[in-house]
């Protein structure tokens, strides 16, 4: 009986090596198919039952299973630290972000690109698209009406201020944006984009205004007494907390889309709207040609990139993000520059070099100012970790 049991454990064990592949087999099927959730320790033991008198198959199964679980938490662990897992409808923070940009039928720029990012980060921005076209390059479709952008901007402008008094009164048995009367109103971020229209601009930027002078949202004022007293490392570093240079409970990320390269894509007047819009933006975002219409001078050298950003925090905005500038003496990099004033109205400014590759791509500033928008929510701090933490995720391998 023994010696029998022991012929058949020696036969099965060349047997077994096949038995072994085929589990294998099994398993990546399994794992093809993405049943690997708790389904298949079950449905894997059932599978190894009829082997099971048999020692070398039972360490296989132990083993396998084992193996399987580290497997699957390892994923899930994986996938934790790639994804941030927020339900997209849990809006607990109460924060509002308002997205004007453009919508294309086929490929990849303003809303398609910005709303995109936003969702997956866990927020739910409201969408407004200023105009329908059929892609980036051709630009066939249509404009929004002065009207209709009138039209939608100010009921939401007066949803929010409604939603403020309901809260302040506690009236809350009139209709309208119920979930908004509950939640922080003051939680407000605008972004925006394409617009082809001078109209388009000025009419958005008026409604900007306007609600802030509404609401009363002050500009911040950083506490210089509490600055002066910390030691001048940390002095450093609180200069460069983003909550210290903008009002994070309401700011507009502005970013004035014209042209790249030398080519235009908006009406020629909407250069004068943004150069006003510049004494409202909280952050704007222009890369080389932009900042150029908008300082009206030459970018040749680091110098004019810093004296345009210096006149354009001159008119008021709070921060200059300068997505990319290309100098003739470096093809291989592009650079991103960040300028602001500090307490004592001092600029400073700082670059990242960026690897270049050797395309030009439309819609990659769409993505750059949705992201940072999302960083600043979510991180908030030293605004230099959340460019870079954006520069990571914009990065691409040549
Ligand atoms: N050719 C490129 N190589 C590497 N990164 C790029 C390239 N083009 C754009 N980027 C990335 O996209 C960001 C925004 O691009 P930019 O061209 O300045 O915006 P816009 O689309 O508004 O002109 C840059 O800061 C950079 O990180
Ligand atoms: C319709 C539309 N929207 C947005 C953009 C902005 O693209 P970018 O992010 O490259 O500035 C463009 C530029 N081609 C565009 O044509």
């Amino acid at each position: 009986m023994r010696k029998r049991y022991k012929k058949k454990f020696k036969k099965s064990f060349r047997f077994g090596d096949l038995i072994f592949l085929y589990l294998f087999f099994i398993f990546s099927l399994f794992f093809y198919l993405n049943l690997y959730y708790f389904t298949l320790p079950i449905i894997l033991l059932f599978i190894f039952i009829p082997f099971y008198f048999y020692y070398y198959f039972i360490f296989i199964t132990i083993l396998f299973l084992l193996l399987f679980y580290f497997y699957y938490y390892f994923i899930i662990f994986l996938h934790d630290m790639t994804y941030i897992h927020v339900n997209p409808m849990d809006n607990k923070n109460g924060e509002i972000i308002v997205s004007i940009q453009s919508q294309v039928f086929d490929g990849f720029c303003g809303n398609n690109v910005g709303t995109f990012v936003l969702r997956r980060r866990g927020h739910i921005p409201k969408i407004l698209n200023t105009v329908q076209y059929y892609s980036k390059y051709k630009h066939i479709g249509a404009e929004i009406s002065n009207d209709t952008l009138k039209n939608i901007i100010n009921e939401f402008c007066k949803d929010i201020l409604f939603a403020d008094n309901s809260s302040n009164t506690n009236n809350h048995t009139t209709t309208v944006i119920t979930a908004t009367s509950t939640t922080n109103t003051n939680q407000i971020s605008f972004l925006t984009g394409y617009m082809k229209t001078y109209d388009c601009v000025d009419i958005v930027m008026n409604a900007i205004v306007e609600l802030k002078k509404k609401k009363k949202i002050e500009n911040i004022i950083t506490n210089n007494e509490n600055i002066e007293k910390i030691q001048n490392k940390e002095k450093e570093q609180v200069e460069l907390l983003i909550e210290n240079i903008i009002n994070l409970n309401y700011f507009w990320i502005c970013d004035p889309v014209m042209g790249d390269n030398g080519r235009v894509y908006v009406d020629s007047d909407v250069v004068k709207a943004y150069t006003k819009a510049t004494t409202y933006a909280d952050i704007i975002t222009p890369n080389q040609f932009e900042l150029e219409l908008l300082s009206n001078t030459k970018i040749n050298n680091e110098k004019d990139v810093i004296k345009s950003i210096d006149q354009l925090l001159n008119n008021g905005s709070k921060i200059i993000i300068v997505t990319s500038v290309r100098y003739s003496f470096d093809a291989s990099n592009l650079y991103l520059y960040v300028g602001f004033y500090n307490n004592n109205k001092k600029l400073i400014c700082f670059k990242f070099k960026i690897p270049r590759c050797d395309i030009d791509i439309c819609g990659t500033g769409d993505l750059f100012t949705s992201l940072l928008l999302s960083f600043i929510l979510k991180q908030k701090g030293n605004i230099l970790k959340i460019i870079s933490k954006v520069l990571n995720i914009m990065q691409v391998s040549n």
